[in-house]
């Protein structure tokens, strides 16, 4: 949901569970964490004798035990994700190569304390050089070796403060010890500086269904007791919203969120015109999840973001097994596969793309093909295999390049296409494409519109800068305006043929945006998996008529900001 309520600075980062929490701003007690993981450098007199050494490593072994035993308590108290996440860290905290560890820093010399944390930060080395998940969990071993420092110095653990009243945490970094118990009627909101949309703290909000912001650049500038609205949906944080609306718009959005948990599909709009809405995957584990909910099909397969962590490109074989995984987890349904966006804030490292002084405007998308020609044509190749092995359910699968900007790429893409029996489409991202589409309809059988870098490249704005946040707002009247004459012109493409166009981009995740995306002639909505309820559920409070007022209202404006405040004005 989204709303006119600003007034101070906002803050951007990558929302991960939608919904609106207004509230007084709760930092996590970044001081006491601080003075927990002081080293305590050398022990005094150099490497220990045996007696010293085994009482060291005793110590040590005294406090990890008692922190692995209150998370398992705690683990005893939590329900699903909670539970495992609380266990897991208790196993952590137990680990014998880590006590191990512990004791090749005693024998250097180094006090219990600072060979505690030495001998975490070995381990954090090798799980962040082993990336991807694995990476993640380095906040759990920061976390509870801050906590057994904190045991060993005979001080409280340290961890969430207590909330006098409702509000926001605040954390560089949540420990998803401290996540795991969190309760949502006193936490309304979570946003944190690091971590990303697979980090625990997103799991573990998304169980607690808690609106929720991470990798959000600049929160540090937040002062701990100053007001803050979080919008989960557009990944936002506004500092000091006007009160009275912000309190409002959270009010009304925590209703909503009540009709959306009980939302289960399909899309259909009041006046019964039905809706595909689909989902945005990365990877096979997305698909099937996804598959296991309310949406209608795939809209947006990331497929650059399955071989982010790869050093060498995968084979053909590989690729077409995990698309084949993806394809099969909807086998009645659409599913759209994009080629791999690779480059800018998305760089694979198996491209070949050299460093550029301004790389989202440089080599990536279909670009990659003037370095890599043979990388298109092999993941063609094995989207074609993918679409064999799923038995005839998918025959022709669905395909499209993201940052298409001329004539000749679509074509070339297309041929390239067809030649296996693939069905081609192109991401219009590119204002070249939106402005001129009628000259590209011909060569392709679907459009998707990727509102991310469509807003963008329309608002010559970074989409990856907070400052500029509220340049690559979707709402922005001209990226609207571009949006309708894509869509016109894709329902009467002469010789008497339609193309279907649809939106992946965060755009469609937006419950009243989504409405109004419709309303511009837009056919399909490809979402997050956690955002299919909000827009379900919005969607079927509208009739496709009401969805071309709100449209009409948001084009007859000149911001952003007015466009959404008319539309959330009309009761959207
Ligand atoms: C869906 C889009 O692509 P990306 O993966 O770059 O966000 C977009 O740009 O809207």
């Amino acid at each position: 949901m989204s709303l006119d309520t600003q007034t101070g600075p906002t803050i951007r980062g990558t929302g991960v569970v939608a919904g609106l929490a207004y509230g007084v701003a709760r930092w996590v007690g970044r001081a006491e964490q601080a003075a927990a993981v002081e080293p305590d450098g050398a022990a005094p007199g150099g490497p220990p004798g045996e007696e010293q050494l085994e009482a060291d490593r005793e110590r040590f072994v005294t406090a990890a035990t008692t922190v692995a035993g209150r998370l398992d308590q705690r683990a005893a108290l939590a329900t699903g994700v909670s539970a495992e996440v609380l266990a897991a860290n208790a196993v952590l905290a137990r680990d014998r190569g880590w006590a191990k560890a512990v004791v090749k820093e005693l024998k250097k010399g180094l006090g219990v304390e600072a060979a505690t944390m030495a001998a975490t930060e070995t381990f954090v080395a090798m799980f962040t050089k082993v990336g991807g998940r694995q990476a993640e969990r380095v906040t759990d071993l920061r976390d509870i070796c801050a906590r057994v420092v904190a045991e060993l110095r005979g001080l409280p653990e340290p961890g969430i403060p207590e909330f006098d009243e409702p509000g926001v945490l605040l954390a560089d970094d949540l420990a998803p010890a401290d996540t795991a118990g969190l309760d949502p009627a006193m936490v309304l909101g979570i946003v944190i500086e690091h971590g990303g949309p697979t980090s625990h703290t997103a799991i573990i909000a998304r169980q607690l269904g808690i609106p929720c912001v991470v990798a959000a650049a600049g929160l540090t500038e937040v002062a701990d007791g100053s007001r803050v609205l979080v919008d989960g949906g557009a990944g936002t944080v506004t500092v000091d919203p006007d009160e009275a609306a912000a309190q409002d718009a959270a009010a009304a959005d925590r209703r909503f969120r009540d009709v959306a948990a009980g939302w289960t599909g399909p899309a259909v709009l009041a006046d019964g015109h039905e809706v595909s809405l689909y989902a945005n995957v990365q990877d096979a584990t997305g698909a099937e999840a996804a598959a296991a909910g309310p949406a209608g099909g795939i809209g947006l397969f990331r497929t650059e973001l399955a071989f982010l962590d790869r050093p060498t490109e995968p084979s053909v074989d590989e690729q077409a097994e995990m698309y084949a995984r993806v394809l099969g987890a909807f086998p009645n349904a659409k599913v759209v596969t994009r080629t791999l966006d690779a480059g800018s804030d998305k760089p694979l490292a198996f491209a070949g793309m050299t460093e550029e002084d301004n790389p989202a405007l440089g080599v990536r998308g279909i670009r990659v093909d003037l370095i890599d020609r043979g990388l298109l044509d092999r993941q063609l190749d094995a989207l074609a295999e993918a679409g064999r092995r799923t038995g005839g359910a998918h025959s022709s699968p669905w395909v499209m390049a993201p940052m298409i900007s001329t004539v000749d790429e679509a074509r070339d893409f297309a041929d390239r296409c067809r030649t296996r029996g693939l069905t081609p489409g192109i991401m219009v991202e590119v204002p070249a494409v939106a402005v001129a589409v009628d000259r590209f309809l011909p060569y392709v059988d679907f459009l998707s519109i990727g509102t991310n870098d469509l807003t963008q490249y329309v608002m010559a704005a970074d989409r990856m800068s907070s400052g500029l946040a509220a340049l690559t707002d979707p709402w922005q009247p001209a990226v609207l305006r571009l949006i309708r004459s894509v869509a016109r012109a894709a329902a009467t493409v002469p010789g008497g043929r339609s193309v279907p166009v649809g939106v992946c981009g965060e755009a469609a995740a937006d419950p009243q945006l989504a409405c109004v995306l419709l309303g511009l002639g837009v056919s399909s909505l490809s979402v997050a998996t956690a955002a299919l309820p909000f827009v379900g559920a919005a969607l079927g409070e509208v009739t496709l008529a009401r969805c071309r007022e709100l449209a009409a209202l948001a084009l007859d404006c000149d911001t952003a900001r007015e466009a959404r405040a008319a539309v959330m004005a009309a009761g959207a």
